[in-house]
């Protein structure tokens, strides 16, 4: 009977897919017959659904050879998986491919009992299979503790054995394609699942990278380029949480006319802020784009207002801007740092690859709003951690510069935390060599570094971190308090901090989350950069002025969540990101101020010197030569090779653009002349 009906429904392939659903004692036809669904529509892993067809087609075309052997020809089959990963939709597939009409029923419907079951399952209407949805819901695992739970308790009258009953028991069906479909495999009953009653055990998971790609080429058809369906799928994985195709088909609904939305509002509750200073007339100027560190600073705040933007907080004219030199974007990144924002605490990003992709969909929505800026030379800046962040950016621009088309002409990376290990191992010899450590405290130091390179050397990334802090405040106890930011300073007594006399080493609402070493690391190394003065700046005369952050959004209100977030990618190294950049022919500039601890020279030196790109045996032996500006006939030096250039800045501290303007604004004019 069901191999007839397969080749009958087969000729009519056209005919819509017959629904049945249980009313009562009997099955009624619902409804007008439903267009069919083909196989491809629900997509699954590499070889599943061919899997499942070949199985069911075999099934169909062996009657005889069940007849032959006395065994009852029925097949049964459990689609296990997460809500909305296609399981009924992919049955409906199948009864559509095979002709059949379908017979849904729910076992959480509370009118059903044994004797009702027994009566539908073993009365189908012709040519059809069944499906039986939430098989948990009613009859589960009698070892689970949950089944003493109140609220699975009256959800359903069907009893287990019941229910086994009517799948195998005397009066069933001699013929039968049976489905049954949960969201929870491990609730149910051994003597269900077993061969026999269920033949045909699949898993449908969440979505893969691989099927978000197929979900993307198949909703958009020739609305969209095998990159995009690349882009999207990279860009949803980056967000390391579990996606169902059901929520991605919603994603796609939702941007059903436009690929491109669909992929830069891949992440609806992150918003990025930014602020741009043009020059007119623009004389094709350069852009740069300014990446603050933290992570967690305000590049809009922090780095505009206290380092190189055409004002400072008092709203004077800062004497050396950068806008002398080119056009400046800075961005709040990431997302929370500064007036960027997120809605939902999920949205913050957890590693340097998903900031990489927010600001790669920061980059599409600025150039479509300025497309003049697209033929200008752009380069991106930045400083500590932005500089990890950054490299990663510029890897994603140079990877989607097919699509993004903009003039990237390189990457500066200042003081950069890129190899976070080898600024801790150089940390003791620097402050020794500068007559902070004695011996026995370089020795006490030494070994607290080695223990951090074997927590990394391990993975052991949150731990490392950790023991990164611990070093810090081991450094802090052992010179008197050294800053981190210039070893000619104390502490917090830096100049670019005068305003922040005030130091707030007290809890904050949201602080108190944090573990204690992260946030002794936030209160060193991002709450001074939202000093009273900066903060008090930018929500009330900023605010005003912009009129566009909604009232809810406090500056730097999330600064603290940015940071931790970080947590177990603090220490990851990214250096070869950098080599990667240099091998695909992207200028990376380097700089670094000399007087500055936390990313000393030498632990950059010691990441430089392990680049493996072709230029390294030039570069090493390339000349250094030095520079002067006006008033320092010795500012530093520089020397270049390739595409690679390094650029050792004296006097100057972590903040080079505001320690040493001169040789910042020279430094940047000899960059657009050289790249
Ligand atoms: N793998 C997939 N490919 C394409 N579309 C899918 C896929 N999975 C789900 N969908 C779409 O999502 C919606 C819900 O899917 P469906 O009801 O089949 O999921 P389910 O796994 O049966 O969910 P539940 O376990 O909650 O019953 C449908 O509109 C379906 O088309």
């Amino acid at each position: 009977m069901v191999e007839d009906a397969a080749t009958e429904a087969l000729s009519k392939i056209d005919t819509g897919l017959v629904v049945y659903k249980a009313l009562g004692p009997e099955w009624r036809r619902s409804g007008v017959p439903r267009p069919k669904r083909r196989l491809d529509s629900v997509v699954l892993k590499e070889g599943m659904t061919s899997r499942i067809v070949d199985d069911i087609e075999e099934f169909v075309a062996s009657r005889k050879w069940y007849e032959e052997r006395g065994v009852p020809y029925r097949r049964g089959y459990l689609f296990y998986g997460p809500p909305g990963t296609g399981k009924s939709s992919f049955i409906t597939c199948l009864a559509s491919h095979l002709g059949y009409s379908v017979c849904i029923m729910s076992l959480s419907d509370r009118l059903l009992d044994d004797d009702r079951l027994n009566l539908l399952l073993n009365t189908p209407p012709q040519n059809s299979i069944i499906i039986l949805e939430d098989i948990d819901a009613a009859v589960t695992n009698r070892e689970d503790p949950k089944n003493s739970d109140p609220i699975y308790q009256g959800m359903t009258r069907v009893t287990m054995s019941g229910l086994l009953n009517a799948i195998d028991g005397v009066g069933c069906a001699e013929e039968r394609l049976l489905f049954m479909t949960t969201n929870h495999v491990e609730r149910l009953d051994s003597a269900l699942i077993r061969p026999g009653r269920v033949d045909v055990k699949e898993y449908f998971g969440n979505a893969t990278q691989e099927m978000m790609e197929n979900m993307f080429i198949r909703f958009y058809g020739d609305n969209c380029s095998a990159d995009d369906a690349v882009e999207f799928a990279r860009q949803a994985a980056s967000l390391e949480v579990e996606i169902s195709p059901a929520t991605l088909q919603g994603h796609f609904l939702l941007y059903k006319k436009d690929p491109r939305l669909a992929i830069s509002h891949i992440r609806d509750n992150a918003n990025t802020f930014w602020w741009l200073y043009s020059v007119q007339p623009s004389n094709n100027r350069p852009l740069f784009l300014w990446l603050q560190g933290g992570p967690g600073s305000s590049s809009s705040g922090y780095g505009n207002l206290e380092e190189l933007g055409p004002k400072d907080l008092d709203g004077k004219d800062r004497a050396s801007t950068w806008l002398q030199v080119a056009d400046l974007v800075f961005v709040d990144n990431p997302v929370g740092a500064g007036f960027s924002y997120v809605d939902d605490s999920s949205a913050y990003t957890k590693n340097v690859t998903q900031i990489g992709q927010d600001l790669l969909a920061w980059a599409r929505a600025f150039f479509t709003v300025h497309p003049e800026y697209r033929t200008r030379p752009f380069y991106i800046f930045c400083e500590s951690y932005g500089g990890k962040m950054s490299a990663e950016f510029a890897r994603v621009i140079v990877q989607n510069n097919n699509i993004l088309r903009i003039n990237f002409k390189g990457v500066a990376l200042g003081d950069s935390w890129i190899s976070p290990m080898d600024y801790v191992n150089s940390w003791g010899q620097y402050l020794y060599a500068n007559s902070y450590l004695d011996d026995i405290q370089l020795k006490q130091v030494n070994a607290q570094a080695a223990h951090c390179q074997k927590l990394v050397d391990n993975q052991q990334w949150s731990q490392a971190t950790n023991c990164w802090g611990d070093m810090e405040d081991l450094i802090g106890t052992v010179t008197g308090g050294v800053s981190w930011y210039n070893i000619l300073k104390y502490g917090d007594q830096d100049d670019w901090s005068k305003k922040r006399r005030k130091r707030e080493i007290d809890l904050d609402k949201d602080n108190h989350v944090l573990p204690e070493t992260i946030q002794r690391l936030y209160n060193r190394h991002v709450k001074p950069m939202y000093d009273v003065d900066l903060n008090d700046y930018m929500d009330t005369v900023v605010r005003q002025k912009l009129g566009i952050i909604p009232p809810k959004v406090k500056f730097g209100g999330q600064s603290n969540q940015v940071f931790s977030m970080q947590y177990g990618d603090f220490m990851v190294p990214n250096y070869d990101t950098v080599d990667w950049l240099l091998k695909n022919q992207t200028n990376v500039i380097v700089y670094n101020g000399n007087l500055d601890l936390i990313c000393d020279t030498i632990g950059t030196e010691m990441w430089v010197n392990r680049l493996t790109w072709t230029g390294m045996q030039g570069w090493n032996t390339s000349t250094r030569t030095r520079f002067g500006t006006k008033s320092f006939p010795l500012a530093g030096y520089v020397k270049r090779y390739g595409n690679f250039q390094f650029w050792w800045i004296l006097r100057a501290g972590h903040m080079v653009a505001h320690d040493t303007e001169e040789s910042s604004i020279y430094m940047l004019s000899q960059i657009l002349k050289t790249t």
